[in-house]
């Protein structure tokens, strides 16, 4: 397919993710079955026009004054990918499968700039209900971080040191140019491709078939080291999924002491058995949901890790689709759920024991907010220092920005370079 197809076919996709309230994901897939003649290049660049049109959504709607999917998929084409509007209109003249020609109006709106007094919100590429939050986390610096969040992400690896070492890793995906990451002492990573660039498939390399890494973004594999799991540690991960925090904690305890690994949702938890065989993670014990499951582990616990469900926020560069969708009330459902896992999770510890609270979120409600409620409910436990957290974990002091007013740790794709996320280290009274 030419250019003027894939542009076609983008706004088809980003049509039926509109109308049917379809994630990108199911609607790419869906568009790929019916149309079967589309190579592997098609559907990545195709893919790439769609997410990068929900990246910037706003900016490229008040540009062209229209939020049509048209509209977005032909701006991301001239101000994100650089084609040229007059060049475009005459390759759609010769192709069969081209959009309409851009009109008068649009060729004189999509090289505009958008206005210094543009709204935040626009400048940032964010919901506008989301401003307050977003300028409480990051002061004058939120529309920054916004627009970092509109950006594309790297593919992150983690070298999985119960099998491998990264020097290893890095060698057998020197084709792909992966470097080591900046932050994590075991991240491997490949920088964000542009245009119609392909993300390689690194699942089907012979390293990750032998468990020598796993794809985990930088900001997954830093929380996980600044959880501080040791060797010999008896350790709760009280919401483990699909278990990507589980084996960074597996790794990190070299296959010594104990990890539960849990989760309330059994579908969610299934590929974990899989993952640990590939990885030869052996101090797993994995706790389906029955009502009994976790009795025998109250008090007992060194360390409790609850990588809460939460809003997604600080993954926007990966799910663009969700910063879009969210809402008031889904945000007040998670800062809920999270209250009651803190309240019923903190059982677990035996005194001096450490509660890691993990979110995905750049949101406050579900941080720094979420941590005082919990603080001011239990007045004996604390928040461990910041600095102290990051110099153990790293070596190293830790990047300006990222401790937060309520003693948390808050990555961002500006700070860190990587997905948002956000770590607490609540320490249990001995
Ligand atoms: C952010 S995800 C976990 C990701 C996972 N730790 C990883 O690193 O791949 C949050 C998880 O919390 C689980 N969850 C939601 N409510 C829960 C509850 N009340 N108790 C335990 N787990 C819960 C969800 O099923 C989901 O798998």
């Amino acid at each position: 397919m030419r250019l003027p197809g894939r542009l076609s076919a983008a706004i088809a996709v980003l049509t039926d993710v509109e109308t049917r309230k379809r994630p990108v994901s199911e609607a790419l897939k869906a568009w790929g079955i019916n149309n079967r003649f589309a190579g592997a290049g098609d559907r990545a660049a195709i893919g790439n026009l769609v997410y990068d049109a929900l990246r910037r959504r706003a900016s490229h709607a008040a540009i062209m004054a229209d939020d049509s999917p048209r509209a977005l998929v032909l701006a991301v084409a001239v101000r994100d990918w650089g084609h040229d509007p007059a060049a475009l209109n005459d390759s759609f003249a010769t192709d069969d499968h081209a959009p309409e020609p851009l009109s008068a109006d649009e060729l004189a709106r999509i090289t505009g700039q958008l206005p210094d007094d543009s709204a935040g919100h626009i400048l940032a590429d964010v919901p506008e209900w989301l401003a307050p939050s977003l300028t409480r986390a990051f002061g004058d610096s939120w529309i920054a971080e916004g627009q970092a969040m509109a950006a594309r992400p790297s593919l992150d690896l983690r070298t999985n040191t119960l099998k491998s070492q990264r020097e290893r890793v890095l060698k057998s995906l020197a084709r792909f140019n992966a470097v080591p990451t900046a932050i994590s002492p075991v991240g491997v990573t490949m920088p964000a491709g542009s245009g119609d660039a392909r993300t390689p498939n690194v699942t089907t390399d012979e390293g990750y078939l032998k468990g020598w890494f796993e794809v985990q973004d930088q900001g997954s594999q830093i929380v996980a080291a600044l959880a501080g799991a040791s060797p010999g540690e008896q350790l709760l991960d009280f919401c483990a999924g699909a278990g990507g925090k589980t084996l960074a904690l597996a790794a990190a305890m070299a296959n010594k002491g104990q990890i539960f690994a849990y989760d309330s949702d059994r579908s969610r938890l299934a590929p974990i058995y899989d993952r640990l065989k590939r990885n030869g993670a052996h101090n797993v014990q994995v706790r389906a949901p029955l009502p009994d499951a976790l009795d025998d582990l109250v008090g007992k616990m060194d360390r409790v890790i609850i990588d809460a469900p939460c809003t997604g926020t600080g993954t926007w560069r990966r799910r663009p689709d969700t910063k879009w969708k969210l809402s008031p009330e889904l945000l007040a459902q998670r800062v809920a759920e999270q209250a009651a896992i803190l309240a019923h999770a903190r059982r677990f510890l035996k005194p001096g024991g450490t509660l890691i609270y993990i979110t995905c979120s750049i949101l406050p409600e579900e941080n720094d907010d979420q941590v005082a409620a919990f603080l001011a409910a239990n007045p004996d436990f604390a928040s461990l220092d910041p600095q102290s957290l990051w110099q153990a974990a790293f070596g190293a002091e830790a990047p300006a920005g990222v401790a937060t007013a309520g003693a948390g740790i808050a990555l961002t794709p500006r700070l860190t370079g990587t997905d948002g996320f956000y770590l607490n280290a609540l320490r249990r009274n001995p």
